[in-house]
């Protein structure tokens, strides 16, 4: 199903809408426990409407760092937004763009946020270090904080939260920047899981201005070092991605009352793996940091009562 894109007419017939969904929920299941999990949260039609979203940004982000990655070249890139303008116009080309298109009908999305991810893949044809933080926040921006951007349509706003909620004429509040937030808090955590994946392929996500700042050299990272100066750096870096997190749960309570439950609990398991990332005294190395089924269902009942509560 992640294959290349194809920009043209559709040589066979695609499937229904249903089977549609039915592919995307599998695509979901598959590839992330987490998010799957907090859509299970979710009502049905919004549920169907994040699976598209996932399954649109999973073979975006394959096209870059999946098994054919190798084939990849911004002409590839190029041809897959003539796919997107294509599912935008209301011209699905295969099975999975069905399902996008139903949900595009019902919730209506800008185009540019997918605009925005196909350019940070972009990003990752051409980059494989981010001199200063600055650089990296705007490929978070454009790989994750655009994600947040999309289900934000979906997820929805509270009709009875306005910016003043002593005042009945105020604007509702729409937690855009909340939203991109969680995207680059997520984004952080991912890099900070992958560092060890990431440095087998000649890659460093972590701004090298920060690696200086903890006298930590490239050829350290390569060879796995762990010692007080890695393990200082690192500390910095989780406490980095937590006031995103800080950030992205303020804006939740501005969330359509149905939608609170499974954002708090995708933040949580999310923000979890920094805490096991802690466990593992920070070897990101030769340890994969991932949070226990079993705790995962744990902290659903925590997340519930903050959605209630807060
Ligand atoms: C429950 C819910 C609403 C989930 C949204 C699910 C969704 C549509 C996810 C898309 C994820 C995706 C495939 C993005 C492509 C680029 C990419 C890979 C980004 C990284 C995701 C990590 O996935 P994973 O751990 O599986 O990565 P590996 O490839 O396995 O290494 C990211 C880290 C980014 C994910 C970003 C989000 C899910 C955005 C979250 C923001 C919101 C849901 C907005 C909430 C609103 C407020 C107001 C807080
Ligand atoms: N709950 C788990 N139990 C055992 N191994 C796990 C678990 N979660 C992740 N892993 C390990 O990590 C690999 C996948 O990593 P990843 O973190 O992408 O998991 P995931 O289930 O997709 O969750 P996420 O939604 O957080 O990405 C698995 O192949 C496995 O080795
Ligand atoms: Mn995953």
């Amino acid at each position: 199903m992640l294959q290349l894109p194809r920009p043209t007419q559709p040589t066979q017939p695609l499937a229904s809408i249903e089977e549609a969904y039915e592919l995307c929920r599998q695509i979901t299941e598959k590839y992330s426990k987490t998010f799957y999990l907090g859509t299970l949260l979710m009502p049905p039609e919004k549920r169907q409407a994040i699976w598209a979203i996932y399954v649109w940004c999973r073979r975006t982000d394959e096209l870059v760092d999946g098994p054919n990655a190798k084939l990849t070249t911004p002409e590839t890139l190029d041809r897959w937004e003539d796919h997107l303008e294509s599912v935008f116009a209301g011209h699905p080309l295969d099975d999975a763009d069905v399902a996008l298109v139903d949900t595009l009908k019902r919730f209506p999305m800008d185009i540019a946020p997918f605009r925005d991810m196909i350019a940070g893949q972009r990003m990752d044809l051409y980059r494989s270090r981010y001199e200063t933080f600055e650089e990296l926040n705007l490929y978070c921006y454009r790989v994750a904080g655009t994600v947040g951007l999309m289900s934000s349509a979906v997820l929805g706003v509270d009709e009875r939260y306005r910016t003043a909620p002593w005042e009945k004429d105020q604007p509702l509040y729409i937690p855009t920047e909340e939203a991109i937030a969680l995207g680059i808090a997520n984004q952080l955590t991912n890099i900070l899981r992958d560092v060890g994946e990431d440095a087998g392929r000649g890659r460093i996500y972590l701004p090298l201005e920060d690696l200086k700042l903890f006298d930590y050299s490239e050829e350290d990272l390569f060879n796995g070092v762990i010692d007080d100066r890695w393990r200082a750096l690192m500390r910095f870096q989780i406490s980095r991605a937590r006031k995103y997190y800080d950030e992205a749960e303020r804006g939740i309570r501005a969330l359509s009352p149905d939608s609170r439950w499974p954002v708090w609990s995708a933040l949580m398991l999310y923000q979890g793996i920094l805490d096991v990332i802690e466990m593992n005294d920070y070897d990101v190395f030769t340890k994969r940091a991932y949070v226990p089924t079993a705790q995962k269902m744990l902290f659903l009942p925590v997340a519930w009562l903050r959605a209630q509560a807060l």
